[in-house]
């Protein structure tokens, strides 16, 4: 794609950085700091705004033109949303609700354009995918839950990581599940971008 200013990835996770750079992004990587406060109660709804936050953050403190990226992933199951685990045994409480279950990753993602008037002009959208998990022992979950894996990911599993023995199938697109649609995003940047070009 032919960018025509910087693009900035608001987001700390590594898992992102990757996947932006896989779909042929040249960016810079400016981590948001803000606590993530939602006001929303669907998931579609709570991601959409963390990434909004997110992007939000980074593109108010630009003073040049650019483009900012902000995303949020959450697991969601039985009505019940599952953030990033607190601790070990928040991870093996988790991971205990999923196994033998079907649950629903989501993920939001804003992109800001910071104009060269210094106004902004934005889009959000999410997608979501379905995971079906195999049932796992209390061994199986506890020795899984001490590899640290869990800990800095939503629903405290990792897909791409020795969790995928336990993932019997998806339904979706599996870069959501990591964290970035990045398919979807190719696409929406695109037409994002040639909108502001009309
Ligand atoms: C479900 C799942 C989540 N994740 C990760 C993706 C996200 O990095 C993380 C969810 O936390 P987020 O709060 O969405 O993101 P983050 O804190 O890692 O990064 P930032 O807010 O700075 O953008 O969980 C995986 O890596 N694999 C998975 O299978």
């Amino acid at each position: 794609m032919n960018l025509t200013k910087p693009v900035i990835l608001a987001s700390g996770s590594p898992r992102r950085k990757e996947l932006l750079a896989l779909a042929g992004f040249n960016f810079t990587v400016c981590p948001a700091k803000g606590e993530e406060v939602t006001t929303k109660t669907l998931p579609c709804d709570i991601v959409c705004e963390l990434a909004h936050q997110k992007a939000f953050e980074i593109a108010k403190a630009q003073k040049a033109p650019c483009y900012v990226i902000g995303a949020d992933t959450i697991v969601a199951f039985e009505n019940r949303i599952l953030g990033k685990p607190k601790d070990s045994a928040d991870a093996v409480r988790m991971v205990s609700m999923l196994q033998g279950n079907t649950h629903q990753v989501y993920t939001g993602v804003t992109l800001i354009e910071v104009c060269a008037d210094g106004s902004l002009r934005e889009k959000s959208f999410y997608e979501e995918t379905n995971v079906h998990v195999c049932q796992m022992t209390k061994d199986e979950i506890a020795s899984y839950v001490a590899t640290g894996e869990p800990l800095d990911k939503a629903g405290a599993y990792g897909i791409q990581g020795t969790f995928s023995i336990y993932v019997s199938g998806i339904e979706g697109n599996y870069f959501n599940v990591v964290g970035l649609p990045v398919s979807r995003l190719y696409h929406e940047f695109a037409a994002f971008q040639n909108a502001a070009h009309k």
